[in-house]
């Protein structure tokens, strides 16, 4: 058994990345079949013989991370032949097609998924905090009215998300924060700003405050919570996955 891996950081979100990577299939010559697949995070396709190989497995993971998603790719094959032969083919041969395969295929995945993302509007949140508290949001109107959420909102065509957090705040809050760590992102579960269900992504950050003491200008109420009482709180349901890594971060744990 012989193994490569590959890393691509992806200017998108976890379901474009997701989405981009199924549509443009893998590089090679012959049809493989779906072991598994779980969007946005991870699938693994396999093939049997092929040119040199007996058997071959494609695994794919995406993570979410602060820069865009990281796609960490792993091919495992067996070679054909048996032996030092086997292993000869398989070094001065194999490894290189597989290798070669991957680039050209990596390097037009990372721009298409690019490109796809700029039609998929992406919603920003903010888990300001302060102490041990984290200040949540209640929406005032729309389906959601009544719902708490982090304050944020979309990112404007062209936007860097930081920026859109900063500016979001301000507007809502009336506050300057400052954006700190990546926390996490989820998929939306329904269509926001008339984009495909589903694509779109809430991407939270820990952010700081920098200036200001938060108004409602746009929610209809705010609270300073503490961890324990995050979860008791009526959640936008997308939002619940987050939970214990903004926990986390109130209780350095
Ligand atoms: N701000 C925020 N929006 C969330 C969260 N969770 C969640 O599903 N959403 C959804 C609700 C909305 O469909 C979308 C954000 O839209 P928004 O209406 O707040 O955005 P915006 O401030 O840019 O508003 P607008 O320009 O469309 O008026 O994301 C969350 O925690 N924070």
């Amino acid at each position: 058994m012989d193994r490569l891996r590959f890393t691509t950081v992806v200017a998108a979100p976890l379901t474009v990345a997701f989405d981009v990577a199924r549509a443009l299939g893998r590089p090679w010559p012959f049809p493989l079949e779906e072991v598994e697949s779980l969007r946005p995070v991870s699938d693994v396709y396999a093939a049997g013989p092929g040119r040199g190989w007996r058997r071959l497995t494609h695994a794919r993971t995406f993570t979410a991370t602060g820069q865009g998603t990281v796609v960490d790719e792993r091919v495992d094959w067996d070679t054909g032949l048996p032996g030092v032969l086997g292993g000869l083919v398989d070094r001065a041969v194999l490894r290189r097609r597989v290798r070669r395969a991957m680039r050209r295929h990596l390097d037009g995945y990372a721009a298409a998924a690019a490109l796809r993302a700029l039609d998929v509007v992406q919603v920003v949140g903010a888990a300001i905090v302060r102490g041990d508290e984290v200040l949540v949001a209640q929406r005032d109107a729309g389906p959601l009215a009544g719902l708490w959420e982090f304050p944020g909102g979309k990112v404007e065509p062209g936007e860097d998300q930081a920026a859109a957090l900063v500016r979001e705040c301000a507007e809502e809050l009336g506050v300057t924060v400052a954006p700190q760590v990546f926390l996490g992102e989820v998929p939306l579960d329904g269509v926001v700003a008339g984009g495909a269900p589903g694509a779109s992504t809430l991407r939270v950050w820990q952010a700081r405050l920098v200036g200001g003491e938060p108004v409602a200008h746009e929610h209809r109420d705010l609270r300073w919570v503490r961890a324990g009482d995050l979860e008791d709180l009526d959640w936008i349901a997308a939002d619940r996955p987050l939970l214990p890594a903004v926990r986390e971060l109130l209780t350095g744990t």
